[in-house]
């Protein structure tokens, strides 16, 4: 499945193919949810199983599960040991997401939370995270950065998904005062760019990536 867009198209020819189980959940979103665009698919998925698959985390956190689709990939690089929790404040996609999550067998290695971030948050205070997938109402990255931050070790991995918005955050793009998710997203990437806590890599890939890797 791809976008109409050809230099994606070309990137999801010359990436891995994507693994059949995930193809059946991109279908499946793309016929049967709205927004499907919400699923990180197949060229960032990679990316995502790659960057797991280097890292070997025994703690991964996401927030902002919707299908499943993200959380598949970066459990494929999941330590022998290692778990990966996801947070999802929809009870709607409960039972999609653990259908898929049984079918590609790892019921006992992601544990899905039903919730608000912020709240479930609270539960996971004793963890210590290696890879840390932030991706769910965009007007609280910096919350949610500011809530894990300290939880995540020094040279862990924090990925911050839609950091372009639509190429709103562009400095010509005319944002109204009215657009708060707008404004939100380009006053997290411009504190992110000059925090000392972090290295940061901004990576234009479909709506944007922001990699920034804990330093201290
Ligand atoms: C962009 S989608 C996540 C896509 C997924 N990470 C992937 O790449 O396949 C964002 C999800 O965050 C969820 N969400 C929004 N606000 C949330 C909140 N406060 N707490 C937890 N989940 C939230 C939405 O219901 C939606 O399913």
């Amino acid at each position: 499945m791809t976008d109409a867009d050809p230099t994606q198209y070309y990137a999801e020819q010359h990436s891995s193919p994507e693994p059949p189980l995930l193809a059946q959940l991109t279908r499946e979103t793309h016929v049967q949810l709205l927004m499907p665009r919400m699923s990180s698919g197949h060229s960032q998925g990679r990316l995502l199983s790659m960057l797991s698959h280097l890292m070997r985390p025994r703690r991964i956190l996401e927030i902002g599960t919707f299908t499943g689709y993200a959380a598949l990939c970066l459990a494929e690089g999941l330590a022998p040991d290692g778990v990966l929790h996801t947070i999802e404040i929809n009870p709607e996609r409960e039972s999609r997401i653990r259908r898929y999550v049984a079918a590609a067998g790892l019921s006992e290695r992601v544990q899905l939370h039903i919730g608000a971030a912020h709240e479930v948050l609270r539960t996971l205070v004793e963890e210590t995270w290696d890879l840390v997938f932030i991706d769910a109402d965009k007007i609280n990255n910096d919350r949610y950065f500011e809530l894990v931050i300290n939880q995540v070790r020094p040279g862990g991995l924090l990925i911050i998904d839609n950091v372009l918005w639509g190429g709103k955050v562009l400095p010509d793009y005319p944002v109204k005062p009215s657009d708060k998710d707008t404004l939100a997203v380009r006053a997290f990437n411009d504190k992110m760019a000059a925090d000392p806590r972090v290295e940061s890599v901004f990576l234009p890939l479909r709506d944007g990536l922001l990699l920034l890797r804990k330093v201290v």
